[in-house]
């Protein structure tokens, strides 16, 4: 039983799905990994400046992901960096949309009350660049090393 749920979410993994129950065995294996230090949340050593340089300017800096907001908080709280949940303003999950549909970049404004072409959405999935900036929110795809599976060169 044990194998067929493992080998189940290896396949969920293997096609990028995110699940409610996928995102959900995420939090329970990561809550233990994060809060017994055997796991940290390597960062891209650009990200901290930038966010650092964003906020002193007075944007505000919002995680939306499809990971469940529990996930996001244990990343972004035990990073190499340390805990940078101080610099996010905020977290968003799938609760409020799915990040392929654009009714989802439209709530997300109206709900941080920034009028939807003033926020800029960064990204590594074409497919939700497509529909935040058909929701007219401004967007830029971040090319990371190991994307290349995932960014469809246009
Ligand atoms: C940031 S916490 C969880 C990350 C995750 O599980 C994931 O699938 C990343 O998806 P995203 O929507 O953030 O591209």
């Amino acid at each position: 039983m044990i194998q067929a749920v493992v080998v189940n979410e290896c396949w969920q993994i293997s096609l990028d799905w995110k699940t409610t129950v996928l995102k959900h065995l995420q939090g329970h294996m990561w809550r233990a990994a994060f809060k017994s230090g055997s796991m940290k949340a390597e960062l891209f050593e650009d990200v901290v400046p930038a966010v650092r340089k964003w906020r002193e300017v007075g944007m505000k800096v919002y995680i939306y992901s499809s990971g469940s907001v529990e996930a996001q908080k244990l990343l972004f709280g035990h990073s190499t960096e340390g805990d940078i949940l101080e610099f996010v303003d905020g977290q968003l999950g799938t609760e409020i949309g799915h990040k392929v549909e654009s009714e989802s970049y439209r709530k997300i404004a109206s709900s941080i009350e920034c009028s939807i072409n003033n926020n800029l959405f960064l990204t590594d999935v074409t497919r939700d660049a497509s529909a935040a900036e058909e929701a007219d929110m401004h967007v830029a795809v971040v090319v990371r090393p190991d994307d290349a599976l995932y960014v469809e060169i246009v």
